[in-house]
């Protein structure tokens, strides 16, 4: 890979999750990491404590081995209690390093589960929270990849760096201390190691850190592909696609196999023979020069021993440490990413804030309200109306004209530059959250079905009314709730043809159902929430004329008192609207009843006479046999 791409990688997997957030830095994110780890201080403590406990078992043992061979074998002086107890010892040593080595990573891992639960849990509620707008700056995808793998790359520093970085400082220095306690010259001497070490610790990273990158590039590629392969599989198969996806799928596959087969060479020379190599030419060059230097000086063979078996375990470390690097830095661009997701603003936390008090009524009104998605680009432009409340108002106009972008304000998902809107006379930027979404009942254009029964996707209420129900009650409170509410909207019907009917649970996001059930489905939804105002955007465009017909007299039956504001494609459905609103590049061009509307020259009867003459059309059509082809 070149610098440039390189460069390119690293920029784009550090970028921020927002424009406005700030880097972060190295030493604000470990202390923010710690900062994790501190509810579980006590655990990871003894974690600790297990980890010094086997590093000194295990540096213990080749000292045992140096006094059996100084002290009874070379001198051929064997006291059999002597050697049964020192062998006695090893063996004991041997238990306890293992024992203290299983205790410190099973607890090092219960630990780093626990620090990962909390973050996932931490991020997930943040998400949860999010102004919609933010929603636009991330994908779905990648907010996935930050809530799942990033976290999964948090679980391998902590189970895996962390204890890896301890225990390899602990040994080098329980290392030195052992062979400074055989001979400090050797210790000295032995110091040489350490550069030559370091050295060959930065060659790996800088060879193989473009190499890692390259893999994690392209397993994102690759699960990417997957992704819009499935997600658009009909299509694929419609227009014959299958070798054209193919044979992207198997160049991405190459490219991860290419950097994979480079990371398997590297690790193969680097990692063990490499080390082990100039390890054992060092230690064997100190050995020679010291023997050389000082001739006069006896070193024992216990001591020669011991000082090889220690430089042996020497290397142990700086290996597994080169290894960990490669998941620390992995890790550390995982944990930026999710400080900096959880840095991003969340919805504003005024859930103990007093409901505000509105005047007789709920009428809705925009006042000059300009709004941009993008501050310098507005998609609605002085926009002024009242819908009253109790009547039913009607948002219609071509499309990309703002009629959605009126919702979203209302629901408070975006915020306009200029104007204001008010719900009985109170500014919404006043009301509570949970007084906002309580007023109102949205239906979308896609509605959402979430896992669950349908019982649990008509009724989100989840809770008892009075909190006096026992769980019993509650599900039965809740069934009765959701069967009134389909019942309203006659999506009984086909509730009843499911398998275990409101119990039933729709598969895959409701990709079992029909588009038209969806939205039955979600206007149940809206009128089991009981709002004082419904807001419908294209909310009956996708059902047929007979259910369309039935969830106007379901809105008409519930509108007593509420408001209903209704986004519409189909002019026949809002003709027996209050008051019609007509936009037009994100201007309020017209507005009246439709007998009004349809009386003057404007958008709204150029809207009518056209859909009157494509109805006609698909009339004629259907009764001399021609089905008209719907767009894909
Ligand atoms: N989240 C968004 N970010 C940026 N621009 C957006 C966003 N949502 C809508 N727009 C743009 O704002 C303009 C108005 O969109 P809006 O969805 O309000 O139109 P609409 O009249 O409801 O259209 P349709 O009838 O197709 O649903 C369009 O040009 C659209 O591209």
């Amino acid at each position: 890979m070149s610098q440039g791409s390189q460069t390119a990688v690293n920029k784009s997997v550090t970028q921020s999750t927002t424009d406005t957030t700030q880097p972060i830095k190295n030493s604000t994110l470990y202390r923010r990491l710690l900062a994790f780890s501190l509810p579980h201080k006590l655990r990871f403590g003894f974690a600790f404590l297990m980890l010094a406990l086997a590093v000194s078992a295990e540096m213990t043992i080749p000292w045992l081995a140096k006094i059996v061979l100084d002290e009874m074998i070379v001198p051929q002086q064997f006291q059999w209690s002597q050697l049964l107890t020192l062998t006695g010892l090893v063996m004991l040593f041997y238990v306890l390093a293992a024992g203290f080595g299983y205790l410190q990573g099973l607890v090092f891992k219960h630990s780093a589960l626990l620090v990962v639960k909390d973050v996932r849990e931490q991020l997930f509620s943040h998400v949860l929270r999010f102004p919609i707008a933010t929603f636009d700056k991330l994908s779905t995808g990648k907010l996935v990849s930050y809530i799942t793998n990033d976290t999964e790359a948090l679980r391998n520093m902590f189970v895996s760096t962390l204890p890896t970085v301890i225990q390899g400082a602990l040994r080098i220095i329980a290392i030195f201390i052992a062979i400074a306690l055989l001979d400090w010259h050797l210790m000295v001497l032995s110091l040489v190691l350490i550069p030559v070490l370091l050295l060959t610790m930065h060659w790996y990273r800088k060879i193989s850190m473009p190499v890692f990158d390259g893999i994690r590039v392209q397993v994102s590629n690759i699960n990417g592909q997957i992704n819009e392969s499935l997600q658009g599989m009909s299509l694929i198969q419609a227009f014959r696609q299958e070798k054209a996806f193919q044979e992207k799928f198997e160049q991405e596959n190459k490219r991860w196999f290419e950097f994979r087969r480079r990371s398997i060479a590297i690790d193969s020379l680097m990692l063990l023979p490499l080390t082990r190599l100039i390890g054992t030419l060092t230690a064997a060059g100190i050995v020679t020069w010291f023997a050389g230097a000082s001739m006069s000086t006896v070193i024992e063979i216990g001591t020669l021993y011991a000082f090889l078996n220690y430089i042996e375990r020497f290397f142990d470390p700086f290996r597994q440490l080169s290894m960990e690097l490669r998941k620390l830095q992995v890790a550390t661009v995982a944990s930026k990413r999710i400080f900096e997701l959880l840095d991003d603003p969340a919805e504003r936390h005024d859930n103990n804030q007093p409901p505000v008090v509105f005047n007789a009524n709920h009428d809705i009104e925009f006042r000059n309200v300009t709004m941009g998605y993008e501050a310098d680009k507005p998609v609605l432009k002085d926009v002024s109306f009242i819908a009253k409340s109790g009547e039913f108002t009607a948002i219609v106009g071509h499309t990309g004209s703002g009629k959605s972008s009126v919702i979203n304000l209302l629901m408070r998902f975006y915020q306009q530059q200029q104007g204001e809107i008010l719900i009985g006379g109170q500014s919404l930027n006043r009301l509570p959250e949970a007084q906002l979404r309580q007023l109102f009942g949205l239906v979308s254009q896609d509605p959402t079905i979430f896992s669950g029964s349908i019982v649990d996707n008509i009724d989100l209420s989840a809770t008892e009314p009075n909190g006096q129900m026992n769980p019993q009650q509650v599900r039965a409170h809740r069934v009765d709730k959701a069967i009134r509410a389909a019942q309203m909207v006659k999506a009984e019907r086909f509730i009843a043809r499911l398998p275990n009917g409101f119990d039933h649970q729709p598969s895959n996001s409701g990709a079992s159902l029909s588009v038209g059930e969806r939205q039955l489905l979600a206007l149940a939804r809206a009128i089991s929430h009981d709002p004082k105002i419904f807001l419908l955007d294209e909310a009956t465009a996708n059902i047929d004329s007979e259910s369309e017909e039935t969830v106007k007299q379901a809105l008409e039956n519930i509108q007593d008192g509420r408001t209903v504001i209704t986004v519409a494609h189909r002019l026949s459905t809002i003709q027996s609207a209050d008051n019609i609103l007509v936009m037009n590049a994100g201007k309020l061009v017209q507005s009246g009843t439709h007998n009004q509307l349809i009386q003057q020259d404007g958008d709204y009867r150029d809207l009518y006479l056209a859909q009157q003459a494509q109805e006609e059309s698909e009339h004629q059509n259907s009764t001399l046999g021609l089905t008209p082809i719907s767009a894909a």
